[in-house]
């Protein structure tokens, strides 16, 4: 069975009819996944789904063949906001989850300063060493979300879901961004599920892109991305690729003209 497995899965809020509708989809693990599609369409909810933050009405939600029953502690999150804690330093900030979730609560004092040693490779790997004792307001944006990867990385998660998280960056710290996490993907090979308006994004980092209609939020298409990896920036100026892209936006804009059609 695949790592994550909705089957016919729907999700009404409250009596405004269903938000998502009918989803069916399996993410094999260590697949990297994105979802575009117009605004409101339910792409945060499918992150709320599948990290058991929110149950479904309809239908069922399975990780690592597990019915979802509750937040799930093999996952990771970043969002738009870093939300780093303004007063933890950067390395308190990253060792966070480790002093919430279980087993690395209970072992949280005895065995810190491995936990630091995490942390501070986290950091290194994404660019962030010598920072480790600045505090967020002495970091840039994109330094920030640097850390908010790491500490959503820190207790090792099999699965990081990622809700739009390079969205309040410009559009060289979004780049740079896409290879660190593009880079920390290819070592570990966590699963991921990537929530993004930016449709190069999508192309860059995934395995699989799915297009959501508008509400209720339904999957009109699964495109498979071939570019062969490991993937380098300049990929992003090919013709191969600025026609995929461009695909996927003709795509979009169907959907929010009203024209869409599930393939
Ligand atoms: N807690 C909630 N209670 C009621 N309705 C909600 C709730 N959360 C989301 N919705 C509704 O569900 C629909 C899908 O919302 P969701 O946030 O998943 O969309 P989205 O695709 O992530 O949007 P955006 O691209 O604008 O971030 C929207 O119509 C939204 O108003």
């Amino acid at each position: 069975m695949a790592f994550v497995d909705f089957d016919r899965v729907s999700l009404a809020y409250d009596s405004s009819g269903n938000a998502i509708e009918d989803i069916s989809l399996s993410i094999e693990e260590g697949e990297f996944v994105a979802f575009v599609g117009p605004s409101g369409c339910g792409k945060s909810t499918f992150m709320k789904l599948c990290t058991g933050l929110h149950g479904p009405t309809g239908g069922s939600v399975r990780v690592d063949g597990e019915p979802v029953s509750g937040p799930l502690k093999i996952c990771g999150m970043a969002f738009q906001s870093a939300n780093l804690l303004p007063w933890r330093t950067t390395l308190d900030n990253v060792l966070l989850p480790l002093e919430i979730v279980e087993p690395y609560r209970r072992q949280f004092r005895r065995r810190r300063t491995e936990f630091e040693g995490w942390a501070r490779e986290l950091l290194r790997t994404v660019g962030l060493e010598g920072y480790e004792e600045q505090y967020p307001w002495q970091l840039s944006g994109g330094m920030q979300q640097r850390a908010s990867i790491c500490r959503a990385l820190i207790h090792r998660p099999r699965l990081l879901m990622l809700d739009e998280p390079f969205a309040a960056l410009d559009a060289f710290t979004r780049e740079e961004l896409w290879c660190v996490l593009r880079d920390l993907w290819e070592a570990q090979r966590f699963t991921v599920v990537l929530v993004t308006h930016d449709l190069r994004e999508a192309a860059f980092l995934a395995d699989t892109v799915y297009v959501m209609s508008r509400r209720p939020g339904r999957i009109l298409e699964a495109r498979p991305i071939d570019f062969p990896r490991p993937r380098p920036l300049e990929m992003t100026f090919e013709a191969s690729f600025t026609t995929l892209v461009q695909a996927l936006r003709s795509r979009i804009g169907d959907i929010r003209s009203g024209g869409e059609v599930r393939s």
